[in-house]
């Protein structure tokens, strides 16, 4: 499906130089199964892209394909201008996994000075990185393997936001956050992408969070994008999503 959009998504074809993110005709087959078919977005800077459907739809492995960690059955996807391996190596691209993985035995502390700084050293804000996790009272000294989930969670979203990425790939961030802290971890990314410009995908089942945050909105149903365009008025967000997904089930 190609769609079209001002700023998140382009049809194919059209010249959308400049952009952080770009997929064409992106395609995955696992055995006689597509998982994703025919997705053409292109994400520009500054954009927050919440990416919604049932489960099974297809989100996480779209993720998956822009971060390197599957590759492409068919079709391209261009992450920085390159291939999303080298945008990965480049430490220019934060990625947080549906079960934020973290190093059970390493102290928070420890996540914070050994991995975030060899992430990418001049990137890395050690001094937001520290602040983040005492506003939110992350243990410094607990293994990570003894962290509630929500914790994991945060601790990897910290030193996701704390390199300062150009691309931030999110799959379920706030799923197990409790309500405030989700609101506050959405204030975040808008302040990142407003501030510094940070490129923002994140897949969600909570539909009002994308009301708080997205600049844009894409529903995946069966491995297809169904819709892909700015996000509608806050009030107006939840029906036009379910529309969209009652029209596909
Ligand atoms: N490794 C795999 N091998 C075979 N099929 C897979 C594999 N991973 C995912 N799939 C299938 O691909 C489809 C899309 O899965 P995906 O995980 O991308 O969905 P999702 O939208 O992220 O779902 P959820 O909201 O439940 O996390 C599903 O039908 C799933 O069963």
């Amino acid at each position: 499906m190609t769609v079209a959009c001002d700023r998140a998504v382009t049809s194919a074809g059209v010249d959308i130089g400049g952009m952080i993110l770009e997929t064409e005709a992106l395609a995955k087959r696992y055995r006689r199964r597509w998982a994703l078919r025919d997705c053409t977005l292109a994400v520009p800077e500054g954009a927050i892209v919440g990416l919604v459907g049932p489960n099974g739809a297809g989100k996480t492995t779209l993720l998956q394909l822009i971060v390197g960690l599957l590759s492409p059955t068919a079709g391209a996807v261009r992450v920085l201008g390159g291939t999303p391996d080298t945008a990965m190596r480049s430490g220019r691209v934060g990625f947080v996994a549906q079960d934020a993985p973290t190093y059970a035995g390493l102290t928070v502390a420890e996540h914070l000075s050994l991995l975030g700084a060899g992430l990418n050293a001049r990137r890395w804000d050690a001094a937001a990185a520290r602040e983040r996790a005492d506003r939110l009272s992350l243990p410094l000294r607990q293994r990570a393997g003894r962290l509630s989930g929500g914790q994991r969670a945060q601790l990897a979203l910290t030193l996701a936001l704390s390199k300062r990425p150009d691309l931030l790939v999110l799959d379920e961030p706030v799923a197990s956050l409790d309500p405030l802290a989700r609101r506050a971890f959405l204030d975040e990314t808008v302040a990142a992408a407003t501030t510094t410009g940070t490129a923002v995908v994140l897949s969600t089942h909570l539909v009002a969070d994308l009301a708080h945050a997205c600049t844009h909105v894409v529903v995946v149903a069966g491995g297809r994008v169904r819709l892909a365009a700015p996000s509608p008025d806050p009030a107006e967000l939840e029906r036009v999503v379910l529309d969209e997904l009652g029209r596909s089930a």
